[in-house]
């Protein structure tokens, strides 16, 4: 668990986060949602300690303010996987398990290439992966060492559309396996909605609201979250029946949508929300 209280980081006379208020329990994502310079990426870096802040930072009940950032136990995944090229994938997914006994680092490794699907690519080199699976492996190395939070900075932003799509759902997954405590911070909204259990609205350094995509559609709490959000009509199914890996919905008959539309039919994706 990971609890920020009044969390302020600033550079000089400009306030990049301004105590901010954040509760992110145990085995829960929570993205962190708004456009850029919202102060996202200043968050995370005065979380993990890479900048300078006041207020608390509380990881599992204790504050790590004054812990140093290596001690911190708080894993962070970057927008560029930035492995070392020198080593190979196994080198780089084993760099935080330095000094544990060389089985048990092997065993390790073994278990993060599967959770992340690269099975035995442990001895690639790393010059020789497509972004996608540099970042998984940049992925596995932050879990690697079981930090008590891990924290991910725009990381699918450097990777095409339809590649960012696939990831998303997959870094879900992968996440609840290895049952990490997360703070995701994203500017595409698809991907927050996919990735975390509970959005957080920033805008101009401050945390706006805080919730489920479904509760943020529903009821934003003022119009600055609204606009952010998009005027997104919010369908509400009742499921009538499961088989296999289908569900059965009962809709209402009648939604409004934004934007004009010229014919007669009109095609709508359906996507549930956690
Ligand atoms: N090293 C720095 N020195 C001075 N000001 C900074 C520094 N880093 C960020 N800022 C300022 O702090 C504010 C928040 O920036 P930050 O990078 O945290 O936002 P962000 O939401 O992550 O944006 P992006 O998505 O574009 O990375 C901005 O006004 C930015 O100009």
């Amino acid at each position: 668990m990971i609890e920020l209280s009044s969390l302020t980081v600033s550079y000089g006379e400009t306030v990049a986060v301004d105590r901010v208020d954040l509760t992110v329990k145990t085995g829960e994502i929570m993205a962190l949602l708004g456009p850029s310079g919202c102060g996202k990426s200043s968050l995370l870096r005065g979380i993990v300690g890479l900048e300078p802040s006041t207020g608390d930072i509380l990881v599992d009940g204790k504050s790590v303010q004054n812990v140093p950032v290596h001690l911190r136990r708080i894993g962070m995944v970057f927008q560029e996987a930035q492995l070392f090229t020198h080593r190979d994938v196994a080198g780089n997914i084993a760099y935080g398990l330095r000094g544990l006994p060389k089985k048990e680092i092997a065993a390790r490794v073994t278990e993060l290439l599967a959770l992340v699907g690269l099975e035995g690519m442990g001895e690639r080199s790393v010059t020789t992966l497509s972004g996608g699976q540099a970042q998984r492996v940049a992925l596995a190395r932050s879990l690697a060492p079981r930090p008590s939070v891990l924290l991910l900075d725009e990381p699918l932003s450097a990777l095409d559309r339809v590649l960012r799509e696939r990831l998303s759902g997959d870094l879900r997954e992968i996440l609840k396996a290895a049952e990490a405590t997360a703070v995701y911070v994203t500017h595409d909204h698809d991907e927050a909605f996919t990735v975390a259990d509970r959005v957080g609205i920033m805008d101009f350094g401050k945390l706006l609201q805080v919730g489920t995509p479904a509760e943020l559609l529903a009821r934003p709490a003022d119009s600055a979250v609204a606009g952010f959000l998009g005027n997104m009509p919010l369908l509400e199914g009742r499921v009538t029946e499961r088989s296999g890996d289908r569900t059965r919905l009962t809709l209402p008959n009648e939604i409004e949508i934004p934007g004009t539309v010229d014919t007669d039919t009109v095609r709508l994706r359906i996507k549930p929300l956690p």
